[in-house]
């Protein structure tokens, strides 16, 4: 194999006007408008691959200049998707992409140009591949270092079934840093099965990445010894492919891993049984085509080192990758420049709250640790990061391991603030439970974007926190209903509780309510009255108490006087107000952005039940289905918590009840 020099990187257009497609296309036309399916992509040339991309990543400017959507990732792979396309045969051979926020180019070629301007809107297309969405996404995405696995038992299957299909990982570096990566790694090592990882690396997760594994991927792209070395490696490869007897190839193949050995950096892959190729240029659509056709002829498990740049072609997005790796959309398709003036009249978001109020206590207190998982813009530790650079922990996307890091920190005296967002807190269940929770350690769980959480849809809402919580001994359980609650929930989490306490907040702005400096602690497992009444009870987790005392108002207009109680804990749960309450109300409402099963209103009709005190109890909580995508007041109406239809729903439960 010939590895292409840099001076021949941009190969010049050799025809604009392609031959070889099955349409003819007038000159208004462009290349991507004449594709139909993918296998248009297999007649193209090098040049018209070339032509193919610039157009696809104009398409990507536009699609999410307009409605919003990841950016900068799917700019970075646009020559790597085309080639895959051009090469490979979806859905026959199976790309799987991680976490998927990279996949508008793979979704624009596999028949879903149209309607990608619906992406991530209710009803129209997911922001993630999607196997009921189409047969070209081979595996439904959304969490990080997923591929691998899935991409070594769709392998296996195939090894099973006797099928010939290619099973290919696309993995970016920041997702390799997760555990899950590093296990399958070793489990398919061993395997030996067919599947080519392709470790897009561009240095980034949605912030710098992080960790040792990043500083060796640096270390392979700059050792110019390797990269002189790589090419005789490479040749040493094309030899093996050209018709070599059994013998040869094993002699060549020993001299292969013997020069590799010595010298490659990408040793650290071959020790997990995954033969190394590159680094390559992953914008180089020459390089990437012949990389693949040679790994298309490999057999067992092999790993194709891809470099490319986040944001790659967008100027705004090349200079500040982290801010545009994804957008609200509204944006000048050449500059980046916001079509309208942001909004500044909106109150602070729950994150930038909690972020503001972890730096001001952890000044005062060196023992205040805070960790993420590779979201510090997100839950807004990147506030920390710059406060107090020596207390803040990166630890990459390894939930798992930031909880049991935390534990450990906590049996040493410090006070560990993990925040992290609810879904991927999924991931660490077990650490929670047995890290944390059996030790009764205290670490604080900062557990942000609970509830829904709009256009990213069913693999990010955090939908069931309440009810896996729940179910933990000891761990204290707390939701905010606004963000001075926030602040204060903080404080006690911190200086109150003394085991592992958790505290969930939801996506987006607070309700505007004026903060006071000075921080209260919270009486533990006790309730707060929001409104004063009798008959009907309505019992609230977090930010469902405004819209419960939205609901409130309404009523009284119709004579019914609800009492709005503001729960403040699940955990422990004020048993006290429940008992109090059923002496005056004859129906109980308990509202929560959390699964119907397990959460508040399983507590609640566990206590009632246990106390014989025979009052019927409505639940206002998510369904027991997968919320889909869309943006929050659509999926709000969807499940019936507009304020009319929780209205009407909670008129008709106390209704029945007079009758
Ligand atoms: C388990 C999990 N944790 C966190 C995230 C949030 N997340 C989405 S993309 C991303 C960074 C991914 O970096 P990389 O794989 O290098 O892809 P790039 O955007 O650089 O192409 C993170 C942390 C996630 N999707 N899943
Ligand atoms: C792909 C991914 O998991 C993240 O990019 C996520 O979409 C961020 O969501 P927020 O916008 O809520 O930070
Ligand atoms: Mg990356």
């Amino acid at each position: 194999m010939v590895i292409v020099s840099k001076s021949t990187m941009n190969p010049k257009p050799e025809n604009t006007m392609p031959d070889s497609l099955p349409v003819t296309i007038s000159q208004q036309m462009t290349l991507l408008s004449a594709i139909r399916s993918t296998d248009d992509l297999k007649k193209l040339t090098i040049a018209e691959l070339q032509t193919l991309a610039d157009e696809c990543r104009k398409e990507v400017i536009k699609i999410v200049s307009l409605n919003g959507g990841h950016f900068a990732s799917s700019l970075g792979v646009v020559e790597l998707t085309v080639a895959l396309h051009h090469v490979y045969s979806t859905p026959h051979d199976k790309i799987i992409w991680d976490v998927g926020h990279q996949a508008y180019v793979h979704k624009i070629l596999t028949e879903r140009r149209e309607r990608m301007q619906t992406n991530r809107q209710f009803g129209g297309l997911a922001g993630f591949p999607k196997r009921s969405e189409s047969a070209h996404d081979a595996f439904g995405v959304g969490h990080a270092s997923t591929s691998i696995s899935a991409a070594a038992g769709i392998a296996v299957a195939s090894d099973l079934a006797g099928g010939d299909e290619k099973v290919i990982a696309v993995i970016g570096d920041g997702s390799m840093t997760g555990g899950m990566a590093f296990e399958a790694m070793n489990h398919l090592g061993d395997l030996k099965s067919d599947v080519l990882v392709i470790l897009n690396d561009n240095q980034m997760a949605i912030s710098s990445n992080t960790g040792a594994l990043r500083h060796h991927l640096v270390n392979i792209s700059l050792n110019k010894t390797y990269n002189r070395a790589r090419k005789l490696v490479w040749k040493s490869l094309s030899l093996l492919n050209n018709g070599l007897g059994d013998k040869a190839k094993k002699a060549v193949r020993k001299i292969e891993d013997g020069v590799k050995a010595a010298l490659t950096p990408g040793a650290f892959f071959e020790a997990l049984g995954l033969r190394y190729f590159g680094p390559i240029d992953g914008h180089n659509m020459e390089q990437l085509v012949k990389a693949l056709k040679e790994m298309q002829t490999l057999p067992n498990p092999k790993l194709l080192h891809v470099i490319t740049t986040k944001g790659k072609g967008f100027k705004p997005a090349e200079e500040n990758q982290s801010k545009w790796h994804a957008h609200n959309g509204g944006f000048d398709t050449t500059t980046g420049k916001l079509l309208k003036t942001a909004d500044t009249s909106l109150p602070p978001k729950y994150q930038e709250v909690f972020g503001e109020a972890l730096v001001e206590l952890a000044l005062k207190d060196s023992t205040i640790t805070a960790i993420t998982a590779a979201m510090p813009s997100g839950t807004s530790l990147d506030l920390f990061q710059n406060a107090i650079p020596n207390r803040f922990y990166d630890v990459g996307i390894a939930e798992a391991h930031a909880v049991t890091f935390a534990a450990g920190l906590a049996t040493q005296g410090f006070k560990p603030v993990f925040a992290v967002y609810s879904t991927f807190l999924q991931r660490a269940y077990d650490q929670l439970i047995h890290d944390v929770a059996l030790q009764n350690l205290h670490v604080v769980f900062a557990i942000d974007r609970a509830g829904l959480v709009g256009e990213d849809g069913p693999t990010h809402h955090g939908a069931f926190d309440l009810s896996w919580l729940h179910a933990v001994p000891g761990l204290v359980i707390m939701a905010p209903a606004d963000e001075q609650e926030l602040r204060d929930m903080l404080y006690t989490a911190l200086y109150e509780v003394k085991g592992p306490v958790a505290i969930r907040y939801p996506r987006g702005n607070g309700t505007g309510i004026t903060l006071h400096k000075k921080f209260t602690s919270l009486p533990i497992g006790k309730a707060v009255m929001a409104r004063e009444g009798s008959g009907l009870a309505l019992l609230c987790m977090g930010t469902m108490t405004g819209k419960a005392l939205e609901v409130a108002t309404i009523l009284e207009k119709e004579e019914i006087n609800a009492t709005v109680v503001n729960m403040r804990f699940l955990k422990p749960l004020d048993t006290e107000v429940i008992e109090e309450l059923a002496s005056r109300s004859t129906h109980f409402v308990v509202l929560e952005e959390n699964s119907a099963i397990g959460g508040l209103g399983s507590a609640v009709i566990d206590h009632i039940n246990s106390k014989g005190l025979n009052r019927p109890v409505l639940k206002i909580a998510l369904p027991d289905a997968f919320v889909t995508h869309g943006n929050m007041n659509a999926l709000y109406k969807e499940i019936g918590f507009d304020t009319p239809t929780m209205t009407e729903k909670i008129r008709q439960f106390y209704k029945e009840g007079q009758k």
